[in-house]
């Protein structure tokens, strides 16, 4: 059964999605089955892998809200190897839908990835930034969140007010919710703020910290708008040695798998 993992952090622009798409693409070139869930009304992981093709698509939105099948939503893409459930604009206005469903509002995402779970060996979520209906959705979903954290000011606040979301959701509708991890994103070894955040962080939350950081690297954010994981964009750049390295510590962290 395939590990469901939320990538979070209510904190906008922070590699969320970045990451949800080159660590879905480095597990797939260690022949991992994946599926990528695009939650996220801007659609950029969807955007980012061409995976929204022709107007009227059925995405996740059609899955959640109008009984589309989720087989019939999923996308594959060569290019990375993976499956997307594609999201796009339509998914803004869900959080007022849903919220006016009588029970089970936080469970629609979960209902329907429990569906096609035994295909994959893990499924990424792509959370939007915010701590709404559709982030409750997607931590109620998951056995682990992965926390991607950029080395600024007011990081930790962010990741504070996270912590406490989860534990919410903990008590509420999902008491195995783990933390996968957390990830420092963005880390610029020659500024001293970066520095000073990245130790901070390791300070605070210890051995949850992946021993890989994300570097700043333009190649990063060039990939998308070719349609590409940082691997097949430019498999040299220290972007792409810095997801390989997490992809391998996050496989080391699930024991191999
Ligand atoms: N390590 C990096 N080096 C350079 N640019 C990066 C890096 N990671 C992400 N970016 C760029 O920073 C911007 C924000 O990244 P990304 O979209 O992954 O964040 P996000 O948390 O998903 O944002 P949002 O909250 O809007 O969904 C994007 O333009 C992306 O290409
Ligand atoms: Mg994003």
């Amino acid at each position: 059964m395939g590990k469901i993992i939320a990538i979070s952090n209510q904190k906008g622009g922070v590699g969320k999605t970045t990451t949800a798409i080159n660590l879905s693409s480095g597990l797939a070139q260690m022949n991992k089955k994946v599926l990528l869930v695009d939650f996220d009304s801007q659609g950029n992981a969807s955007q980012g892998l061409l995976a929204i093709t022709k107007q009227g698509q059925p995405t996740i939105y059609s899955v959640l809200l109008e009984d589309y099948p989720i087989e019939d939503a999923i996308v594959h893409k060569e290019a990375p190897n993976i499956d997307i459930l594609p999201s796009s604009i339509s998914l803004a206005g869900a959080d007022l839908e849903m919220d006016k469903m009588e029970a089970g509002k936080e469970e629609l995402l979960k209902r329907q990835l429990m569906k096609v779970r035994d295909q994959y060996d893990y499924i990424i979520i792509d959370c939007p930034p915010s701590l709404g209906l559709l982030n409750t959705n997607a931590l109620t979903a998951a056995d682990s969140v992965l926390i991607p954290v950029q080395c600024e000011y007011y990081a930790l606040e962010g990741v504070t007010q996270l912590l406490l979301t989860i534990r919410l959701v903990q008590q509420l509708y999902n008491p195995h919710l783990k933390i996968e991890g957390i990830l420092l994103t963005m880390f610029d070894i020659r500024t001293k703020l970066s520095v000073e955040v990245s130790q901070d962080v390791r300070q605070n939350f210890g051995k949850q910290v992946y021993q890989n950081s994300i570097p700043r690297n333009v190649k990063l954010s060039e990939a998308p708008s070719r349609g590409l994981s940082i691997f097949e964009y430019d498999i040299t750049c220290n972007g792409a040695k810095a997801y390989a390295g997490l992809t391998q510590e996050f496989l080391k962290r699930n024991g191999g798998n």
